[in-house]
Order: structure tokens, then sequence, then C-alpha cells
């Protein structure tokens, strides 16, 4: 996506998109962080924090699954933490009958200095880390979830691989300079050393406040191979997932067996 900051642009889009996908039985969709709201320059992602199982974006989302018969791993979104006024960076995760399974609270925050037009990120200013790392089951593969910046934390990966792990989604707005340095070989790395799948969804091209991001979203598969990717246009990237693989590579690289440090 190349969200803007305006939510009812976002999520036209999204019901776009939705409404062209191919119907199958166990169906995954994976958005970026900050799917809803991305990039503004006066008014900041607060201004449409929700509580969590209430409000217009979230009943979007069960609305959209349910009519899909889609399961929605939902990027990140501003959740309210109660008697306080910043907010979690939250991957909710819906189910096909609308339910929402899960809230993911991001962990590592970006507080970091980018030689770009932002400069300085401070996420921790508006953000409060989350403590959890979560995976769900599903009735077709366990879903590790990590958020953006959390990429570079393999501890987390580890951590989400011994809870069985299958495919983790990494829903990101990863940065142009950044991205074109890191976003890939992170990712080949992450699925390569826990033997998993990885679906990353990234934003992509210039936002409203002139901050850039990288795109590129892509599939990897337990060996790092690319299976399905996406340049810098924003659309929908489809492919299909045998968890068989993740099996087959266990047996004929058991790296994970041979561990002496935990
Ligand atoms: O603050 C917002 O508006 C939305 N949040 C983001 O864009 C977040 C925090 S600033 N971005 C990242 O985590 C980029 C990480 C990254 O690019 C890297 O690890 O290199």
């Amino acid at each position: 996506m190349n969200s803007k900051p305006d939510v009812q642009k976002n999520l036209d889009f999204l019901q776009r998109e939705f409404n062209a996908l191919a119907r199958y039985e166990n169906h995954l969709v994976v958005l970026p962080e900050c799917f809803a709201f991305f990039g503004g320059r006066d008014i900041s992602q607060a201004s449409i924090k929700e509580n969590y199982l209430d409000g217009p974006i979230q009943s979007f989302l069960a609305e959209q699954a349910r009519l899909h018969n889609i399961w929605i791993v939902a990027g990140s979104m501003p959740v309210a933490i109660e008697q306080n006024e910043r907010f979690h960076a939250a991957c909710l995760v819906f189910a096909p009958d609308g339910s929402c399974k899960t809230q993911y609270n991001k962990i590592h925050l970006f507080d970091v200095e980018v030689s770009d037009s932002t400069g300085t990120y401070k996420e921790s200013a508006t953000t409060m880390a989350g403590n959890q790392v979560v995976v769900i089951d599903t009735p077709f593969a366990k879903l590790g979830l990590a958020i953006c910046y959390d990429l570079r934390f393999p501890e987390l990966f580890r951590q989400m691989q011994a809870l069985d792990a299958d495919i983790i989604c990494v829903p990101s707005a990863f940065t142009q300079v950044t991205g074109e340095a890191h976003w890939q070989v992170l990712l080949q790395a992450r699925a390569i050393e826990n033997q998993c799948f990885i679906v990353a969804a990234n934003q992509s091209g210039t936002h409203e406040n002139g901050r850039e991001t990288w795109g590129h979203s892509m599939v990897v598969d337990p060996w790092g191979n690319i299976i399905s990717q996406q340049n810098v246009q924003i659309g929908t990237l489809s492919c299909e997932i045998n968890l068989d693989k993740i099996t087959q590579i266990r047996h004929k690289m058991p790296n994970l067996l041979h561990r002496k440090l935990k």
C-alpha cells in the first residue's frame, strides 16, 4: 500500500483489493504497518486510535473477513491503552467469521536517526511498546506476528519458532534508505535461520509528509527463496504456501536440532 493520512481512502483501496481476491478455502491476507493511516503532515495516528474490539476500522476488517472468507493480519493500527495517552502499534488478526483473534503489540520501537528527509524517527513519543510474543493457531498454520523494526531482532523470531510458528507475518513501513540496505537480507535470514515462511507486506512510495518507504513486499520460503515479490508498485501480491516444505527443509538441514546455546 501507499497509505494516506485519510482512513476512508485507505479502506476504499482495501475494499477494491478484497473484492478482486480469488476465493480459497484457507486464505490469509496480510496488510502493511499503518495501513489505515500513514504519513500525516499535521495530524498524527493518534487521531484514529480505537479501543480494542470497537471502532470503524475494526468493524470494516471484521466485515471484510466475513464477506470474503479470509483471515486478515491487519498490519498495524493504533489501539488505545487505558489511562495512557500513548497507544499500542497493534497487529489484530481477524478470522473468517469476523471475530478478532489476537492483538500483537509492536515490541521494538523505531527511535532511530536515518539519513533521509525525515531524519529523526521517534516512535516511542506516541507509542507504547508491547512485551508479549504472539503465535496464533489457525486451521491451516500457526502464525507468528512481528512489525517492521521487530525484524531486526532475531531473538523475537527464535521465540516464535519455539512456539512452532509456520508462517511469520511482518507488516512493515520500512524506510526507503534502510529498506534498500537491509529489507531483503533480513527477511531471508529470518526465514532461513528459523526455517519458516515469512510474509512481509511493506508500505511503498512517497507519502503525504514526504516520507518514503521501500515497498518490495515479498513471501520467503523456509529455504530462503523468494517465492513471490513486488517491486515498488502497490496492489496485492498472491502465492500459494505449501507447509510440507517446512518439514522437508528441517529434515535436510537440521540446524534447529543442533543448537548448543539457548
Ligand atoms: O510512525 C508512524 O507513522 C508509523 N510507524 C512507522 O513507520 C515505524 C515506526 S516510525 N517504522 C519503522 O519501524 C521502520 C523500521 C525501519 O525502517 C528499519 O528498521 O530500518
